[in-house]
């Protein structure tokens, strides 16, 4: 069986749900299908989470919320008028409009996935079923042990079924929302725990291409990818796959394919265990990144000696909970890279801390960093691929801040400023992946 999971853009309005019942219709074996919540296209320019995550703020701030509510709502009743469905969708509006002051952000903000599985269930003729009955979570961690027993349950009645993406519940039954695009992660979860075939990820892009489609126009798509490749590049910012859905289809090796919901003929991207990857011609096999970081750049003589006030600077962090994504260092000097929306409220007292507190010599901030990561197989055993990588970009007036390669790794990182980050990645892709006379040889 094959878990098939519709991104938002796939369940937009009517005509793009038409779409998604001839793909379940074209093959019995589409069993289970996760939804996210009615996202954007070229006649609904804001996604349904976001109008949430504006709402709940109306909420707060007392603004007058009624006409969001009252767009929110008309999205999800014109799609079903126009699918002649039977749902009583009206009454869960009621519901959640009931229940707007009291409610937790978590619940709010996972009602678009609620819908809009509600309307799909129905214009499929599966079964629908609320996440919450069936993902459970123990802290932030799914736990399959309770999960598995809850879904099989359901299964002795039902096989073929819809179930909301991008939440589950806590241990108290209350709605436990997962990070943005979570839904590529409930879709994981569901397949693994239903032993599936497949995982299908269906988008709208055909496949995962070698770079991001609004930077480099004339990307490529990648035919095949591993699951380590596949972690790497979402880890490093690709939107198409949700970084934390990579574990729970690779712990029990189910292949995955992303999938265009508009052109199903076109294929996609497979992506499968390293030992069943065939030589791919291209030796780097995608570019990915993200913009806004922040560097904090800490100097002491002879730093690498001192653990103690290393220790210091460390619990300074954790006392902010800021999540550290790398740490660049020498004999005199330690870099930290972190995003800039983790640090931003407490960038200036963590500075004053570590100046106060730590008997440095300086402590110096780099803002509006971006990095670009190449991902490539290859090298690990050949890292000169990263010397040739940063020979693209030395005519081209990019100032590459900093370069980060470890010797097993399969990817090379290079931080630029933010205002060069579109220019990197376009450099990277048109000198090393084309044109076939200056690729990089393979
Ligand atoms: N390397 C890449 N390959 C494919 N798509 C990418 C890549 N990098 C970024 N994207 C973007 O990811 C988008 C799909 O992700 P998302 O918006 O979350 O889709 P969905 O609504 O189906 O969940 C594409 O429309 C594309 O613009
Ligand atoms: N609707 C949620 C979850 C999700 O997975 O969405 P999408 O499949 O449209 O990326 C979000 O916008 O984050």
């Amino acid at each position: 069986m094959k878990v098939a999971k519709f991104g938002g853009s796939s369940v937009a309005d009517a005509d793009q749900f038409k779409k998604v019942k001839k793909i379940i219709q074209s093959d019995k074996t589409r069993q289970v299908v996760v939804v996210s919540a009615a996202g954007k296209n070229s006649h609904e320019p804001v996604k349904i989470t976001d109008m949430l995550i504006e709402l709940e703020k109306e909420v707060k701030s007392k603004v007058d919320y009624q006409p969001l509510f009252a767009k929110i709502s008309t999205r999800f009743i014109k799609i079903k008028n126009e699918l002649n469905l039977k749902v009583d969708i009206e009454a869960d509006l009621l519901e959640i409009k009931q229940r707007l002051q009291t409610c937790s952000h978590d619940y709010l903000v996972s009602r678009g996935e609620y819908l809009t599985a509600r309307l799909m269930a129905d214009y499929l003729g599966y079964y629908f079923i609320d996440a919450k009955d069936i993902l459970i979570f123990d802290g932030d961690e799914i736990d399959y042990a309770a999960s598995n027993s809850r879904l099989q349950r359901l299964l002795v009645q039902h096989d073929r079924l819809v179930v909301s993406g991008f939440y589950g519940a806590n241990e108290d039954g209350s709605v436990h929302l997962m990070p943005r695009g979570g839904s590529d992660i409930s879709g994981s979860i569901l397949a693994n725990l239903m032993d599936a075939n497949l995982y299908e990820n269906w988008t709208d892009v055909s496949g995962i291409l070698r770079a991001d489609p609004r930077i480099v126009d004339h990307s490529k798509k990648i035919d095949v990818l591993t699951y380590d490749e596949l972690q790497e590049l979402s880890y490093m910012g690709i939107g198409v796959f949700q970084e934390e859905a990579v574990r729970p289809v690779r712990q029990k090796r189910i292949s995955t394919k992303i999938l265009n919901t508009n052109h199903p003929e076109e294929g996609g991207t497979l992506v499968v265990d390293s030992n069943n990857k065939q030589f791919d011609s291209q030796v780097i096999t995608g570019i990915a990144g993200k913009k806004n970081y922040t560097v904090i750049t800490i100097k002491k003589y002879q730093l690498n000696r001192h653990i103690d006030i290393l220790q210091r600077v460390l619990a300074i962090f954790q006392k902010f909970n800021i999540s550290i994504n790398y740490i660049p260092s020498g004999n005199d000097g330690f870099s930290f890279l972190c995003r800039h929306n983790d640090l931003s409220r407490n960038l200036d007292k963590i500075i004053s801390e570590l100046k106060k507190t730590c008997n440095l010599d300086s402590v110096t901030v780099n803002k509006d960093i971006a990095l670009v990561a190449a991902v490539s197989l290859q090298l690990s055993k050949r890292p000169a691929i990263a010397g040739k990588i940063l020979s693209c970009l030395d005519n081209s007036l990019i100032h590459v801040r900093f370069v980060f390669q470890e010797g097993s790794d399969i990817k090379v990182v290079i931080g630029v400023a933010n205002r060069d980050y579109e220019k990197t990645i376009a450099k990277i892709y048109d000198e090393s992946l084309e044109p076939q006379s200056k690729k990089i040889s393979a």
